[in-house]
């Protein structure tokens, strides 16, 4: 298979995220994604905040007191979260839990995706918890925004796969808490071998861009 995908061949892999966009998430994810949210901003304080050493106390104490209560509970079973509400009624079902895009993982930045014909769309702003260099986002997160999008983009093949190769040019500094959009697409389909490109922007300067060569598994 070697000819390029159309917008068509990839969006009738998209249909969980794309239609259920409007769908309202309640009840055990909502309060998963609530708390996600919740630690995301106690993140954010913890990194800028000039916080006094009695409140940092207290906030790990209260903190150490959550961990155990949550702790208590058995582990879900091994991704019970798909089968279970894998619909399109929930549309994050499948990658609530991703580090980079997931609503319910508090690391997460989250990165926000859709689909607009054959090209992935992302949208998100880094916190001061991925600083690289002062006031800008470290390389490295860059380069895990980079995986997340172009192997999404592939996942939407019929063939998905693993990021074998993951190339990064960093061109400018990315700025922190500033909106970014990214985007990725699938160029080409060699045997086995996925090719894609992506882009990182901060407005209208192109900040990083990226190639990746993902595996189709055999
Ligand atoms: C809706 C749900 C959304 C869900 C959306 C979720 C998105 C999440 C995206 C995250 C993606 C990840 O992070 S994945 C995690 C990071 N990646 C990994 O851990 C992969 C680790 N590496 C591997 O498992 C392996 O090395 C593979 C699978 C990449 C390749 O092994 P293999 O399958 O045995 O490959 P092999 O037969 O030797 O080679 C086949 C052909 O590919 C070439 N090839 C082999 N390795 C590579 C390579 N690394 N980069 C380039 N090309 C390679 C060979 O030269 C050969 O070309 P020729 O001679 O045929 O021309």
């Amino acid at each position: 298979m070697n000819e390029p995908l159309d917008g068509s061949a990839l969006s009738q892999y998209f249909l969980l995220p794309t239609d259920a966009s409007e769908a309202p998430v309640t009840g055990i994810w909502a309060e998963r994604r609530r708390l996600a949210s919740i630690m995301r901003t106690v993140i954010e304080h913890l990194t800028v905040a000039d916080t006094p050493e009695s409140e940092l106390r207290e906030a790990a104490d209260t903190l150490q007191h959550l961990a155990a209560q949550l702790g208590a509970h058995p582990r879900r079973r091994k991704r019970d979260d798909i089968a279970d509400t894998a619909t399109p009624m929930d549309k994050h079902a499948l990658i609530d839990f991703s580090p980079l895009i997931g609503l319910s993982n508090p690391i997460s930045p989250p990165l926000e995706l859709t689909l607009d014909g054959n090209t992935l769309r992302g949208r998100l702003r880094f916190g001061t918890a991925y600083e690289g260099p002062p006031g800008c986002a470290h390389g490295g997160c860059i380069a895990a925004v980079f995986d997340e999008l172009l192997g999404y983009a592939q996942s939407l093949t019929s063939l998905p796969g693993m990021t074998g190769t993951l190339t990064i040019r960093y061109r400018v500094p990315t700025p922190l808490h500033t909106e970014l959009h990214c985007e990725a697409r699938v160029q080409r389909i060699s045997g086995r071998k996925i090719f894609c490109v992506g882009r990182l922007y901060a407005g209208e300067t192109l900040c990083a861009e990226a190639d990746g060569v993902f595996l189709a598994s055999r």
